[in-house]
């Protein structure tokens, strides 16, 4: 059970016409980190925004910005979407096939790399990977939209992730993004999660603030 989990709203659920009020939504709610979500089209079949939201963000928090690139070839914006101030910087494994490459040049360049899996890739797929990267982040639904109903089977994933980094001594944070909500963060945080990510619960709940303690367990 992870007691101090980190919880990551999710600027996607924002109205995109207010993003600074959704900013400061997350700020008083006391979040530690805002996940900013960037969709090609391509990778998934929605289109969210690029390197320039990210950087307007920066102007306007210290908060850890946490970049999930939902984008075929990532190699191609990495270096521009770490200029733009993502802290931590997550790749699918399935969007690229030089993805150990990729993850390199992320923490070459200075931020901190994350590997993403969609929920149909298993846990082992991962594995010559995770000496190298600071975030796993396992979807637990299909990537391109907020507010889907959490895949069960995720919450198995999180455990193997965790078992796995116990026997080898490893220390990536486990990231779980996709229908988190007070219902499903207990089995999460029971699993092993270290960092939930939630869009549409969170900017739906009528008290953010009460929401993260309760997705955190506090
Ligand atoms: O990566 C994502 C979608 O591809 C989002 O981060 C995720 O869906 C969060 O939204 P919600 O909490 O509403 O499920
Ligand atoms: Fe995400």
């Amino acid at each position: 059970m992870n007691n101090s989990v980190i919880t990551a709203p999710s600027i996607l659920a924002a109205d995109f016409a207010d993003v600074a009020g959704g900013l400061r939504r997350i700020e008083d709610a006391c979040a530690q980190w805002i996940h900013m979500d960037v969709m090609d089209g391509d990778f998934v079949p929605n289109i969210s925004f690029g390197p320039k939201m990210v950087q307007d963000t920066r102007a306007r928090t210290s908060l850890p910005l946490d970049v999930h690139l939902m984008v075929n070839q990532p190699e191609r914006y990495i270096a521009e979407f770490i200029a733009a101030g993502a802290d931590y910087l997550t790749v699918h494994l399935e969007s690229t096939v030089h993805v150990h490459r990729v993850i390199q040049s992320i923490r070459q360049d200075g931020a901190r790399p994350g590997l993403a899996i969609v929920p149909s890739t298993p846990v082992r797929a991962t594995e010559e990977l995770l000496d190298d990267i600071d975030l796993l982040l396992i979807m637990t639904v299909n990537p391109g939209f907020g507010g889907q109903a959490l895949i069960p089977r995720g919450i198995e994933k999180v455990a193997q992730a965790a078992q796995i980094r116990s026997d080898r001594g490893l220390s990536f944070k486990i990231s779980v993004d996709g229908g988190v909500n007070r219902e499903t963060a207990r089995a999460l945080r029971e699993a092993g999660a270290d960092v939930l990510v939630s869009g549409s619960a969170f900017f739906n709940s009528p008290d953010p603030a009460q929401y993260l303690r309760d997705l955190s367990g506090r």
